[in-house]
């Protein structure tokens, strides 16, 4: 296990690019099973989430080239399906929440596939049931072996149907989408989820010969196709990274541009942050954030708490409700965040209370947060990294603090960042990593 030693309380000044998007490198790495043609992709970041996803293909017999910096060619034209029954093939699999999207290509093009139970954050339940409603709907037959905690999926002759999803499952529609793309008839998906990284995919897929409109609603029509072939694609910016980076300046009271941040992908985003008093100016397609003593949290147009809670896209995304907690702290007035899709998300306040933070946690899905306007800074604390996002916004809480603080656990924050305290030192932080 290894933690980061974080100085608290320097002001960073600079640029910083934002890394290719992880939510999305992991729907359209899975998205190369598709095709026996040559996929390449651009702008992949060095993270732990998308480096095991790119060992579990090259596993299955996909032939992964590094070609660049950040890019990658990949062919699936020799999988070896009777990896898929390995000891091996589960256990990676199940190291990471992203595999469960190969399940659908899997299925489209051999008909079967096979999955442990994914990994990914500890952060409530989170259930598969939509990705199997939607593969069942398809005419696959599902099976969940509860003693070995796996998936089965099998279907030959899948075709296409109308189906109205329980809930607006990100992974679930992306899954449901490439399995609809390569089977005979036309598939309806309403109640899809459309974030951005969805539309990625769907572009992708449509280059690839897919045939897919209603991009960006939750309306998706997909008529089937016999194959698909190979395409060039490049990853959006991370706007989680863009969210983090955005708190992390207000916090530290820093001046920081974020480059090349695709402004016009990052829907209510900017305005959330706005609402919590943060100033940013948009520089062609660069956010500059400039030094600020204090910001203050807009209340309603009624004068009654601000409440900031996550909703299905174009709502604001959930994995930023961390981020705008922590960032809550130091404001002037209160917030109530709210986390609606996750009921373990927000437990890490009580490190932040430690820190000496105002936060009452109502219940496992509310907090309140009072912003102590700067009149105490919080106090550097040892603490572990519970997820991802919590991670990152206990790292932001310890680069604005007094004194030195460690964070354990940081395994948690590489899944889906990367280099972090590298790119922060560059800065001007001073984040020193302890294997
Ligand atoms: C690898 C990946 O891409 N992970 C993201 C993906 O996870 P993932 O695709 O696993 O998340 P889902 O969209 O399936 O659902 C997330 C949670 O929200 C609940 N839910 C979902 C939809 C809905 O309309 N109502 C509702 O309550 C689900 O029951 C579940 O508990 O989307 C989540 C929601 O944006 C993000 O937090 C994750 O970072
Ligand atoms: C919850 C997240 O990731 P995962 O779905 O991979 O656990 C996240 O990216 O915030």
């Amino acid at each position: 296990m290894s933690s980061f030693r974080v100085k608290g309380g320097l002001k960073l000044k600079g640029e910083i690019t934002p890394q290719g998007a992880k939510n999305e490198a992991l729907q359209i790495l899975c998205a190369v099973l598709l095709t026996d043609d040559l996929v390449t992709i651009h702008n992949i970041p060095n993270i732990r989430d998308a480096n095991k996803l790119i060992e579990l293909l090259a596993d299955m017999g996909v032939k992964v080239n590094k070609i660049g910096p950040d890019s990658f060619t990949f062919q699936a034209d020799d999988v070896n399906l009777k990896y898929l029954e390995t000891p091996d093939f589960l256990k990676k699999a199940s190291a990471l929440r992203g595999s469960v999207m190969i399940l659908g290509p899997l299925l489209a093009r051999f008909g079967t596939g096979r999955l442990s139970k994914p990994g990914g954050d500890k952060i409530g339940r989170r259930r598969l049931d939509t990705h199997f409603f939607g593969f069942q709907k398809l005419g696959a037959k599902f099976e969940y072996d509860a003693a070995q905690e796996i998936y089965k999926i099998d279907g030959q002759n899948l075709k296409g149907a109308y189906m109205l999803l329980d809930e607006a499952s990100v992974t679930g529609t992306a899954n449901i989408v490439m399995a609809a793309s390569m089977i005979e008839g036309k598939t309806t998906i309403y109640n899809a989820a459309c974030e951005p990284y969805l539309q990625q995919l769907c572009d992708m897929l449509n280059r690839m010969g897919a045939k897919i409109t209603g991009i960006g609603s939750n309306l998706l029509h997909i008529e089937g196709v016999k194959s698909l072939s190979g395409t060039d694609h490049r990853l959006l910016p991370d706007m989680i990274e863009i969210g983090s980076f955005i708190g992390l300046a207000a916090m530290t009271q820093s001046e920081i541009t974020i480059k090349n941040a695709q402004i016009d992908r990052l829907g209510i985003i900017p305005d959330t942050f706005r609402r919590m008093g943060i100033k940013l100016e948009f520089r062609g397609d660069d956010i500059h954030i400039p030094a600020q003593d204090l910001y203050e949290i807009e209340t309603f147009i009624d004068g009654s708490i601000l409440n900031i809670s996550d909703a299905i896209w174009p709502g604001f995304t959930p994995d930023l409700l961390s981020i705008v907690l922590v960032v809550a702290t130091q404001a002037k007035g209160t917030v109530l965040v709210h986390q609606k899709m996750f009921e373990s998300r927000l437990f890490f306040v009580d490190k932040l209370i430690d820190m000496g933070a105002q936060i009452i946690l109502c219940d496992p899905h509310r907090a309140t947060v009072i912003g102590l306007e700067r009149k105490n800074r919080l106090r550097g604390i040892r603490m572990t990294s519970p997820d991802i996002r919590a991670g990152v916004s206990l790292l932001i809480a310890a680069l604005s603090a007094e004194g030195t603080s460690i964070i354990d656990n940081i395994e948690q924050i590489d899944r889906g960042y990367q280099y972090i305290d590298q790119r922060l030192n560059a800065l001007g932080a001073d984040i020193v990593r302890l294997d």
